[in-house]
């Protein structure tokens, strides 16, 4: 029934992120953010163009490297060198997916550690899953956030995720069952193998929906009073015009939780807001300046 407003929340994470802007520029460091695109995805450039509006937004200094999609490899590996080298840089983000003849997990492990604002390179990852991360990933914390906005708290509860990737699934589940604040949770994982989906998530207290699948999740899947948090970004036609829907079938669903994620306007701006974040602390790291995180 009730909405879960990403906008609004992202707006104030920006807001404690433009103050951590401030003081870290008082004492001389200027945070900035490189992103890197070498995507056939289309909805990449979009994607890329959001972040570094949102860089604006907080006065952190955005800078951005296309490299063109039919270059070799090694024109990626040398440009994510050259941002590692760059003491002017704090975070850096490859744009995902890369073009097919990259490497993935290349791309993945070449991130300095220190500035992987995605939180993808293994070390994070192992630090992750260990208990002690040093980068949340985006998407994953920013649904944290999300559900302590709606004074949902994970702590003894069921939570269904819907999806095992590595980018939103995995990370999702080791923030979701993980001690501390925001976890706690039973935490079950379900994937594309996963027999009876249905009679998984009509246990949860929370869904995370990731599974790319436009409308997938029914109002008949979800428990009456359930949080229900939509990762899915589709673009679909419906009645001949192009529409983003979620993974999660709203106008269903929305009557039988307790609390809902919109799409747009709910997970995606919290991915963004959480990476300035993420930028913020990477540049305080850096050049150990304290600054008061929101
Ligand atoms: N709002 C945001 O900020 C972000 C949104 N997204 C969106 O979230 C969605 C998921 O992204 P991502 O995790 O990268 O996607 P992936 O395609 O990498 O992963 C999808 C997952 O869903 C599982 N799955 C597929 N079909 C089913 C099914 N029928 N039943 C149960 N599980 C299924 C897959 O299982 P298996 O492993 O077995 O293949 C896989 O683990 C996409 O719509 C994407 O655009 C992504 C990142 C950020
Ligand atoms: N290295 C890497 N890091 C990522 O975090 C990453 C990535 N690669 N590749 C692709 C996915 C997808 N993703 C989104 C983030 C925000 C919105 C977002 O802000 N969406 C708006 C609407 C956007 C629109 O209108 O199209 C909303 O939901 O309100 C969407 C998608 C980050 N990803």
């Amino acid at each position: 029934m009730t909405d879960i407003d990403g906008n609004a929340v992202a707006a104030e994470i920006r807001s404690g992120v433009a103050d951590c802007v401030e003081t870290l520029q008082a004492e001389g460091v200027d945070p900035a953010l490189a992103t890197v695109l070498m995507s056939d995805d289309p909805a990449s450039e979009t994607y890329v163009s959001m972040k570094q509006n949102d860089c604006e937004e907080v006065g952190m200094r955005g800078i951005h490297v296309d490299v063109d999609n039919d270059a070799p490899a090694e024109e990626l590996y040398d440009t994510i060198d050259d941002l590692n080298a760059d003491d002017g840089v704090h975070g850096i983000l490859v744009q995902m997916p890369v073009v097919d003849h990259v490497d993935t997990r290349r791309v993945l492990r070449s991130v300095n550690p220190a500035k992987d604002v995605d939180g993808f390179h293994p070390e994070n990852v192992g630090r992750l899953v260990a208990g002690n991360p040093r980068f949340k990933p985006c998407t994953p914390h920013g649904i944290q956030r999300l559900l302590a906005s709606a004074d949902v708290d994970p702590e003894g509860k069921e939570a269904v995720v819907v999806g095992r990737s590595d980018i939103v699934g995995k990370p999702m589940a080791n923030l979701l069952f993980g001690r501390g604040e925001g976890g706690n949770a039973t935490t079950t994982v379900c994937h594309s193998r996963t027999d009876d989906l249905a009679s998984h998530t009509r246990r949860a207290d929370i869904v995370v929906a990731a599974a790319g699948i436009p409308e997938f999740i029914t109002a008949d899947m979800v428990s009456e009073g359930a949080t229900v948090i939509d990762v899915g970004i589709n673009r679909i036609e419906r009645d001949g015009e192009s529409t983003l829907v979620g993974d999660v079938d709203y106008d269903e669903v929305h009557e039988k939780a307790g609390a809902i994620t919109p799409v747009p306007g709910g997970v995606g701006p919290m991915t963004r807001a959480m990476l300035l974040y993420n930028t913020v602390k990477a540049a305080s790291e850096q050049h150990g300046v304290e600054i008061e995180l929101p």
